[in-house]
């Protein structure tokens, strides 16, 4: 059984799986950046697929059963905590205007588990008093219901932290270590933390960690109050029209919500929007008109293209994910927790989960392949690539990169031949001789400039460095010139302390010892290094960011000659190596990244072609070819034949 579980998101969805996954024997920890800014403080708690006009089999089954578990579900976090959720069975009217009844699309009673019944003007009216007049009917759902998400998320908390669930409020998950095809723990704002399995619960933020699409949906909001002249509860059911929903609330508060916009993260409440909603409700129920305002808020649905959550197994197998619920999360909570716990747990997939796989986006031919970045292939072949595209992102100390290709600077025949190149190799880190920069050095005038900064992360490299204190200082010159170029928050520095000129081969002594103090400083080190194994794993333990074993000499061009140590590194490392220097030829980029490189850099076989862009693009190719081939699985090497075609039934 899996026990030690680390969840990433600490909202309704998250702090549910933690209870259920607790509640089943497992060792939890939740780590959410802001717990107050979690959609599920902002939402309004209405349990309504049958307002809500779910489509779709799966999609109503996965409600309604969610919907079905309410009671219970909330009673057991009631009975653990001592705290009340505020669910409230209380039904959903939808009332209509003239020229707004939902026709076909009526839930009928019997014709599935979910009743629905239709009102004439006259008994709508009758059975809701203080309706807008021009209501002419409207729908009622009987099972759907409301809960007070606010007083939900609290008591999830407070349940998860009585079971024992370890939860970190203010941690910041900033990238997902992953060696070969398997996380390897999580890079945080406050060092790395490590389980066994790891669940993506970040709501609208998911594509910060992974590219899932999944966007933004601001929705604001308002509460009004019942003012005390009027004594009893005047709604007791959650009034649902269009493009606005009225939900009382026990407490005598009034939930009014809420805009659907496209805005990214873009904060606050605006006019506009609070007028919009105004406008609704007092139309659907005028007396609000003069109840006094509460308070505004916003908050942003984890929306998906298909509007369907993100459920279920990864490209990595201790890696499970569920976000993406949308307008239905607080719904959808109790039978995510439930049908993640069983996967994890138990290793039992219910048949629904299928519907919601990440999966479905890699297969529709206008989406981005899901884990590889279509940057890779500048030409854009692979638009309706059948390739297995199971890639995820390439992360170094926390910050993460689709491309696993980086290039250099040097050797150049012209400034625009290497700018066509950086823009054909599709990648996104170049590094830079720090000192060849500085003085200005043949080929080096006019390169800070000649490279969009704002598109390109910036590897300044210590070249040229023959001791430990020489590279110290270089590095600390690379960090302001990643600033001055806008990179503020740039700390990487690639290490090169070479004594050598006739061979290029670096100092391991030096390397670690400016590696060590580099660290300290807040560098993310990646240092450059012979490959041999032992000093990889001693500047892992020294807490640099990747390590850099050479496949030949510096612009030797001999291709991997250090291959069995290479693969040696590449098995004990937790942090990403990354081949560095001698590479010829794209089949030898190719090989180094079949092995389980977590990426290439390449300089002198790019600029030293007859045509660099050329060769950066194929470069490119044949590092991404190379990294699918490695996730794909090479086949055994046999001693001898065996036939293609089975012989087994075929006609004697
Ligand atoms: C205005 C509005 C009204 C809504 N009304 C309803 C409704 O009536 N009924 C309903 O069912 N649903 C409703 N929803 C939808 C529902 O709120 C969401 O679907 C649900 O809250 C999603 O839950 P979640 O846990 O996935 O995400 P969230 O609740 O947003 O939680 C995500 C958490 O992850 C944390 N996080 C993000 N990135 C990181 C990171 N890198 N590291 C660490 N932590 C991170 C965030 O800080 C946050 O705390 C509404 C939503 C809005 C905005
Ligand atoms: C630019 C740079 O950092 C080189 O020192 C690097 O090692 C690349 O080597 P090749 O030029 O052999 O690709």
């Amino acid at each position: 059984m899996t026990r030690d579980i680390v969840i990433i998101g600490g909202g309704v969805i998250g702090l549910a799986i933690a209870v259920e996954l607790k509640l089943r024997g497992a060792e939890v920890t939740v780590l959410c950046r802001d717990f107050q800014a979690a959609a599920a403080h902002a939402a309004a708690g209405m349990l309504a697929p049958d307002a809500e006009q779910i489509t779709g089999k799966a999609m109503k089954s996965l409600c309604w059963r969610s919907r079905s578990l309410y009671p219970e579900w909330t009673s057991k976090l009631e009975d653990l905590t001592g705290l009340n959720t505020g669910y409230w069975p209380c039904g959903i009217l939808a009332p209509v205007y003239a020229g707004q009844e939902r026709k076909g699309v009526r839930v009928q009673k019997g014709e599935a588990e979910s009743p629905a019944y239709w009102l004439e003007k006259a008994a709508i009216h009758q059975y809701q008093p203080g309706l807008g007049e021009d209501v002419v009917g409207g729908w009622w759902y009987p099972e759907d219901a409301q809960v007070n998400n606010q007083a939900l998320a609290r008591v999830l908390w407070t349940a998860a932290e009585s079971l024992g669930v370890e939860l970190k409020d203010g941690i910041t998950v900033e990238g997902l270590l992953q060696q070969q095809g398997q996380v390897v723990g999580v890079q945080t704002n406050t060092g790395i933390i490590r389980a066994e399995h790891y669940v993506l619960a970040t709501g609208a933020w998911a594509n910060e960690l992974l590219p899932l699409p999944v966007t933004p949906r601001k929705g604001q909001m308002l509460r009004v109050r019942v003012p005390e002249s009027v004594p009893e509860l005047p709604l007791k059911r959650v009034l649902f029209g269009e493009n606005i929903y009225i939900v009382p609330r026990r407490d005598r508060s009034i939930i009014i919500g809420a805009t659907s916009e496209d805005v990214g993260f873009t904060p606050h409440n605006t006019p506009i929007g609070i007028q919009t909603l105004l406008q609704g409700a007092i139309r659907l129920y005028p007396q609000l008109q003069n109840y006094p305002i509460q308070e505004f808020w916003w908050g942003f649905r984890p929306a998906t293209p298909d509007e369907l959550p993100i459920l279920g197994t990864s490209h990595c197998p201790n890696l499970t994910l569920a976000t993406g619920h949308y307008r239905n999360g607080i719904l959808l909570a109790p039978i995510t927790a439930a049908l993640i716990a069983d996967l994890i747990v138990e290793q039992k997939s219910d048949p629904l989960l299928s519907h919601f796989h990440y999966s479905r986006f890699q297969t529709q031919a206008s989406t981005t392949p899901m884990f590889t970045h279509s940057a890779n292939f500048s030409n854009g072949h692979t638009k309706n690539s059948p390739l297995p595209t199971l890639d995820s992102s390439l992360i170094i100390a926390g910050k993460s990169f689709h491309s696993r290709l980086m290039t250099g600077t040097g050797k150049y025949r012209s400034i625009e031949e290497m700018q066509q190149s950086v823009v054909a190799s599709g990648c996104e880190i170049v590094t830079v001789a720090v000192r060849r920069v500085q003085t200005k050095a043949p080929g080096h005038e006019g390169l800070a400039e000649a490279l969009d900064w704002s598109k390109i992360w910036m590897l300044p490299n210590t070249a040229g460095c023959q001791t430990a204190e020489e590279a110290i200082r270089v590095a600390r010159l690379g960090r302001e010139m990643a600033k001055l170029l806008g990179q503020e928050d740039n700390n990487f520095v690639k290490l090169e302390v070479i004594p050598d000129p006739k061979y290029l081969l670096p100092d391991p002594i030096g390397t670690l010892q400016a590696a060590e103090q580099l660290v300290k400083e807040g560098f993310a080190v990646l240092p450059y290094i012979n490959a041999d194994p032992m000093l990889a794993k001693r500047l892992e333990d020294v807490g640099c960011a990747t390590v850099m074993p050479l496949a030949s000499p510096i612009g030797s061009g001999q291709g991997l000659k250090t291959t069995a140590n290479i693969q040696i590194i590449i098995e004990n490392a937790k942090i990403p190596v990354v081949v560095d220097a001698g590479i010829g030829a794209p089949s030898e980029a190719s090989q180094a990244m079949e092995l389980g490189a977590d990426a290439l850099l390449i300089n002198s076989a790019i600029a030293l072609a007859q045509n660099p862009a050329a060769m950066a693009q194929a470069m490119n190719l044949a590092t991404v070819a190379g990294r699918l081939a490695y996730l794909a699985g090479r086949m055994p090497i046999k001693t001898y034949a065996s036939a293609s075609s089975p012989v087994t039934g075929t006609i004697s």
